[in-house]
């Protein structure tokens, strides 16, 4: 069974942070081991409060989970502060893994999970030693300090949050303007890049798509697949997962986690190289 871990926040809410994530290791069949972060007290309405992990407990967490188990890729999600990310960056530097970071900022509520001064530890520790960037638009803008509105910039931010030594960056399309299409273009360090695209669906029931997205990654890696097919798996994984919502809380409800195994079959997410 190969092992996979995810470092990132609580959601008491279930739809988001290490609960999205361990159902969609669950789901994809690997063995999903955590470290959290921080809890959040949060619903499908928003974050109510945050109560962080000191840095050293964290340290531990790592450590617990690495002494006793071969972990085959990492995700990070909501990692808080730069005290956290440096104790993250210095321990993964020493081991072997894949490692996946969706660079979680704010919820979809306006409530920040990652403290501004935090942005340039990410920048300069983990960027350095990862295999994969999930930025939505906003992440990518204030990673790259580029501001996105076409896709020459979407390239000129990409090619720049490259230059931190990741290997590949995926712009997920959630946040474009794009009526009929949800595309995440992704770019490699090689100097190619491909776009993934796929139906947009109207619908408010979006909470944790990013999660749920980078751990499909993260799992589709662990279990052997090459990087592109990765991406077009864990991109059909999320799709199927927002397009039969499981309509529970009163907000932005969760996606549904059941889906691909019900319906993977049933859907092709197209691949355009040009
Ligand atoms: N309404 C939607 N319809 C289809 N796919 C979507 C929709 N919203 C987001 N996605 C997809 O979900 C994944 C996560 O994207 P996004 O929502 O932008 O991330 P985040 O949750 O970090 O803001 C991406 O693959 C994106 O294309
Ligand atoms: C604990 C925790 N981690 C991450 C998020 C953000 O998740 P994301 O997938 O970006 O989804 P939305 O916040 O946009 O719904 C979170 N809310 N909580």
């Amino acid at each position: 069974m190969d092992v996979v871990m995810t470092i990132a926040g609580a959601d008491s809410g279930g739809g988001a942070g290490i609960q999205a994530d361990l159902k969609t290791f669950q789901e994809l069949k690997v063995f999903g081991t955590t470290v959290i972060t921080a809890l959040t007290a949060q619903n499908t309405l928003g974050v109510q409060g945050i109560f962080p992990t000191s840095p050293d407990f964290v340290l531990q967490q790592l450590t617990s989970v690495f002494s006793d188990f071969h972990v085959k890729a990492v995700k990070t999600g909501m990692l808080f502060s730069a005290e956290i990310i440096e104790v993250i960056a210095n321990y993964l530097q020493q081991k072997d893994v894949q490692l996946v970071i969706d660079p979680v900022m704010i919820a979809k509520g306006g409530e920040s999970l990652l403290q501004k001064e935090a942005v340039d530890a990410l920048k300069n520790t983990l960027l350095p030693i990862a295999t994969v960037l999930t930025p939505n638009i906003p992440e990518a803008e204030v990673i790259s300090g580029i501001k996105i509105e076409n896709e020459d910039h979407m390239t000129k931010a990409a090619h720049t949050m490259l230059q931190y030594g990741v290997q590949c960056v995926v712009m997920k399309g959630g946040h474009s303007k794009e009526l009929n299409t949800a595309t995440d273009k992704v770019y490699l360090a090689d100097g190619t890049s491909f776009s993934m695209i796929s139906k947009r669906i109207h619908t408010k029931h979006t909470h944790g798509t990013g999660c749920t997205f980078s751990a499909a990654i993260t799992s589709f890696l662990a279990r052997g697949l090459s990087l592109k097919e990765a991406m077009i798996e864990a991109k059909k994984f999320v799709q199927l997962a927002i397009e039969n919502p499981l309509n529970i809380g009163h907000g932005h409800g969760p996606t549904n986690h059941f889906a691909y195994q019900q319906r993977k079959g049933q859907y092709e997410v197209i691949v355009d190289e040009s």
